[in-house]
This record gives structure tokens, sequence and C-alpha cells, in this order.
């Protein structure tokens, strides 16, 4: 490994860096001049109405979609427009709205085609300890798409925490899941982030935010218009523009 290497996995770097970036879809400006960074096992809420970039900027970050402008960092390490594949084996991964299983497969199978992706070692281990944490064991011989739509998102969560990643995005996870897989899955976000995982939560569930976040960047049409802890967020004026729509 190279000293600019070493130098750039060193502590001194968080472990997700988004350096204003930028990106336009036609007329359309989804991400404007977007800069946000994420601490070693900190949960960073990204809130905002329907249509103000939160998912785009995920894309960006896990490299589905390259910027327009700006730059990603990994530890350091500058992935900008590399491809999604070598951006997870680099340490970040996320969940897409619709779950994307392989629904003909089982859970196991599922399971243990993402723990492969980046590292043979210890896969079946990484499954077996996904299973247990997501509580998910009695439905691993089962094909996906025999699952509830619940059972499906904690499978994509888990598709996610078997890479061992050091970043995960998590795009509406708990969205019309039953209340107790929704515990399921925050006991896992509070379990990982005291390894030091780091979580960037797109969610429109402000109880779980308020829950589970210790900071929360919210968007609108693109930008950044605020930043800070829930208290904080509840009483800012461009919030409530934002979400209630400007007069
Ligand atoms: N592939 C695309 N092609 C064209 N426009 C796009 C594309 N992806 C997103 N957009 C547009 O970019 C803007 C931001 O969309 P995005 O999905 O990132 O918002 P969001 O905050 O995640 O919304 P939601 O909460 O509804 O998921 C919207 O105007 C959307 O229509």
């Amino acid at each position: 490994m190279s000293s600019a290497s070493r130098k750039a996995e060193s502590p001194e770097y968080p472990p997700l860096a988004i350096e204003s970036v930028s990106k336009h879809f036609g007329g359309i400006t989804a991400v404007d001049d977007v800069s946000l960074s994420a601490d070693v096992g900190e949960v960073v809420g990204v809130i905002g109405p329907n249509g103000s970039g939160k998912s785009t900027l995920f894309s960006l970050a896990a490299g589905g979609q390259k910027p327009d402008a700006g730059k990603i960092r990994l530890q350091g390490i500058d992935v900008t427009g590399w491809p999604t594949w070598k951006i997870a084996r680099t340490g970040i991964s996320r969940t897409f709205q619709i779950p994307s299983l392989f629904l003909n497969m089982t859970v196991r199978d599922n399971l243990l085609a993402a723990a492969v992706e980046g590292d043979w070692k210890r896969a079946r281990e990484r499954m077996e300890r996904t299973l247990e944490m997501l509580e998910i064991s009695h439905v691993v011989d089962n094909l996906a798409s025999e699952l509830s739509g619940g059972q499906q998102k904690l499978v994509e969560f888990g598709r996610v925490c078997v890479r061992d990643p050091k970043v995960i995005l998590l795009d509406e996870v708990t969205a019309g899941v039953h209340p107790n897989i929704r515990q399921i899955i925050l006991d896992a976000i509070q379990r990982l982030r005291k390894t030091g995982i780091t979580f960037l939560i797109i969610e429109h569930d402000m109880e779980m935010v308020k829950e589970i976040c210790e900071r929360l960047v919210v968007m609108d049409q693109g930008k950044v218009v605020a930043e800070g802890d829930f208290e904080t967020i509840a009483s800012d004026s461009n919030v409530q523009q934002a979400y209630l729509g400007r007069t």
C-alpha cells in the first residue's frame, strides 16, 4: 500500500465525505452543491419533501450515478465516478426503496451472493450473524418471492450488513413495515453503530428519525437547507417552509 493510501485510511479522515456535489437530469437540478460528512458510528438522517434530491444523493455516494461536479471520499479516498461494485468493496453499501432481491432465490442465497461480492472470507459466518441479528433464520430456505414486504426489507438490509461495510445508506428501510420489523431494524442499527459503522438514513418516519439520528440534514430542491439535531430542525423556519411550501 502506498503511503498516500495509508494516510487516506487513517482516522483523520471521516468514513464518508460528500464535497460540493451536483447532479442534473436535463433541465432538472436534482442535487445542487451539497456537502455532508459523517463520522465513525454516527447516524445522520437525510430528510426533506418528495423530489428534494435525497435518493439521488445516495446514488452519487454509492456509485449508481456520477456527479456532474464535486467529490465523494471514503476515508479520504476519492471514489468519485467509481462503479458501484468498486465503491462497495471500499466500504459503502446501500438499500433501495424497493428491495432489489433475487426473487427466485432463497434468503440464504440472496445473503450469500451479497456476502461473497467483496470477500469470500467468513462469508457463511457473516450470513449466520446477519440472519440472527435480523431474526430471519426461520425463513432462510424460503424463496425471496414468498416473503412479506417487511421481510423482504429485512433481507435487503441483510444484504447490506453481510458485506461488512464501513458506511451504510438506508433509503426508507422502515417504510410500510410492521412495528415488530421496524424495531428489529432499529435495534440492528443501534448494534452496528456501536461497532463503528456509520449510517446515512433517508426517512419520512419522524419518530424513528427522532429516536435514532444524532444529526439531521434537511434537503429541499436539491440543496441542504438546514442541519442540526432534531429539536433544532423541528423549530427551523426553512424546514417548515420546505415541507409546507412557499407562499
Ligand atoms: N433518473 C432520473 N431522470 C430524471 N430525473 C430524475 C431522475 N432521478 C431523479 N430525478 C429527479 O430529480 C429530483 C430529485 O429526485 P430524488 O428521487 O432524488 O428525490 P427524493 O428526495 O429522493 O424523493 P422521494 O422522497 O420522493 O424519494 C426529482 O425532481 C426527480 O424527478
